[in-house]
């Protein structure tokens, strides 16, 4: 399956190439989208004796007539209800006329009991908020919980972020042609499209691959050729050192939470750095990992010096201030030196984002350096609004435009935290994960993933990659774990989830 996904202007794009190249010309490619609809909703409910279909005055609704046509010579009770009438000549006009139902005002809609409804009203072109007739007929068929196959989309659903315009139908199943859209698993558009089903309606795979963006799914096939593969004959050292920085005596927890996931992400080597006055309580607690005491910055100079660790994570329970900013200018900073010993890259997490939210831009000058070590942000909501409170504001870009655009000020990858988790490269690649669970949404968690990311720095991956792949393996630990998950459980769980990686190549 691929991973691209297109906006709905990408998508356009592929409709028109495709029939230019053909095989299908437009009317060709709706009859198959139609009928892939009309297959699911037969599928779906064998047993339904009525179905609903309502249609737009454009192509979204052009597949509609179709999926009605063929859904009523299979011998089911069809209605039709039709917002606005298809433009003369376009696709959707001959599909309306090849439909023998005659339709409704959707003005006159109501929802029958135990029907099934198709919602072919608006798709990729949804340009304004739902409203008057389709936002009525949305809140009849919530009313009575018919069950909904949306057609590309649920209507009212923007393909490009996801976002709900004015309302949105709530679908069981959503079917979408060639490959899914940002708004397929963006929240709460992931949501509201319920069972995903793409289907294959003959356009060719040369033209996706002509008109795909920087956009994809975030699965081990976007990222599983460049995750670490130790050889046979290595040692620990060469296997990556992850260097952990601990807060104090009574906030230790979150930085042994990052220093166990970072080595059982596979780094070959992970040590604590822990404040003189934490050191009994680290030390009590650790076991195969490291520590070393690191009090302020002559002593953080020495430990790069020795330039030992190659990825470092900054911010669990470290505490927000003066010391925090220092500490991860002096990282950013040492690149030039590290980079021979093998610095690869600082995990900036949590206290050490908010650390920077009364002087954003020293950061991002110290990422932007030539030889700075890759800088890796993993802000939730909150801790994305005090980095970047402008972009942030923008109401008019989705969830994937403002982690594109932060990545790009901060010099840095964001790893946008979320239930729809985005990942964001400078150089503009984005990935969407779509494998979260909401047992992660506890105490620690977040922590555990700053380890992983490291962890795989560590071992040379490269920086974008390895924050998809942290994202993706943390999500699937704790999708695996379920309820009751705790963050301590996480790190355990990780070689369950790793080992598939290097056995199938079909895994995930
Ligand atoms: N040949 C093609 O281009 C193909 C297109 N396909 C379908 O075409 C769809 C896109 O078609 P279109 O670009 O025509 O777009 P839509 O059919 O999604 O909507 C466009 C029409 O709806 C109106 N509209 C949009 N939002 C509205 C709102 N909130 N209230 C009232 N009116 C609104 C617009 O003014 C326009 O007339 C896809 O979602 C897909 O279902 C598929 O049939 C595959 C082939
Ligand atoms: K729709």
């Amino acid at each position: 399956m691929r991973l691209e996904l297109l906006t709905p202007a990408e998508m356009a794009d592929a409709d028109r190439l495709a029939i230019a190249e053909g095989p299908f010309d437009g009317i060709g490619l709706m009859r198959n989208a139609g009928r892939a609809v009309a297959d699911v909703v037969l599928e779906r409910f064998p047993a339904a004796a009525h179905v609903q279909v309502l249609v737009g005055p454009g192509n979204n609704g052009g597949d509609g007539y179709v999926a009605a046509r063929i859904l009523q010579e299979s011998g089911i009770a069809v209605s039709l209800w039709a917002s606005g009438t298809p433009r003369e000549g376009s696709d959707a006009a001959i599909a309306a006329e090849e439909c023998p139902l005659t339709a409704s005002p959707l003005a006159e809609f109501e929802a029958a009991a135990g029907a099934v409804v198709v919602d072919a009203l608006y798709g990729a072109g949804l340009s304004k908020p739902l409203s008057g007739d389709a936002a009525r007929a949305v809140t009849l068929i919530t009313e009575k919980k018919l069950k909904v196959v949306a057609v590309d989309l649920p209507s009212g659903v923007s393909g490009e972020s996801g976002k709900v315009l004015g309302s949105a139908f709530r679908a069981a199943v959503t079917v979408t042609f060639a490959c899914k859209k940002p708004g397929h698993l963006l929240l709460p558009g992931r949501d509201l499209c319920g069972d995903l089903i793409v289907a294959d309606i003959g356009i060719r795979s040369s033209v996706l691959d002509t008109v795909a963006g920087r956009i994809f799914e975030n699965k081990p096939p976007l990222w599983r050729d460049v995750f670490p593969k130790p050889a046979v004959d290595t040692h620990k050292y060469r296997r990556g050192h992850a260097g952990i920085f601990s807060g104090g005596p009574t906030t230790t927890g979150a930085a042994r939470l990052s220093a166990l996931a970072a080595a059982r992400a596979g780094a070959g080597a992970v040590t604590v750095f822990s404040p003189g006055n934490a050191l009994a309580v680290n030390a009590m607690h650790l076991t195969s990992i490291m520590l070393r005491k690191v009090d302020d910055i002559a002593e953080l100079a020495a430990v790069l010096g020795e330039g030992r660790s190659s990825a470092f994570v900054l911010g669990p329970g470290f505490g927000v201030g003066e010391k925090a900013r220092d500490f991860a200018l002096a990282i950013l900073a040492a690149g030039g030196r590290l980079a021979e010993a093998g610095a690869e890259g600082l995990v900036l997490d949590a206290d050490g984002i908010t650390a920077f939210r009364d002087a954003p831009q020293w950061l991002f000058e110290a990422a932007a350096r030539a030889e700075a070590p890759a800088l890796v942000l993993t802000p939730h909501e909150g801790e994305f609004v005090r980095l970047f409170p402008e972009i942030a504001g923008k109401e008019d870009l989705s969830k994937l435009g403002k982690a594109r655009a932060a990545a790009e000020a901060a010099h840095a990858v964001i790893i946008y935290k979320g239930a729809d988790t985005v990942i964001a490269a400078p150089d503009g690649r984005t990935a969407i994960n779509s494998n979260g669970a909401p047992w992660l949404a506890t105490a620690g968690s977040g922590d555990v993933l700053a380890g992983i990311v490291a962890g795989l720095i560590a071992q040379r991956m490269p920086p974008f990659e390895a924050a998809c792949a942290a994202v993706w393996l943390h999500a699937e630990a704790g999708s695996q774990l379920g309820p009751g998950l705790i963050a301590e459980d996480l790190p355990a769980a990780l070689p369950r989830v790793i080992k598939p990686l290097y056995l199938s190549p079909d895994a995930g």
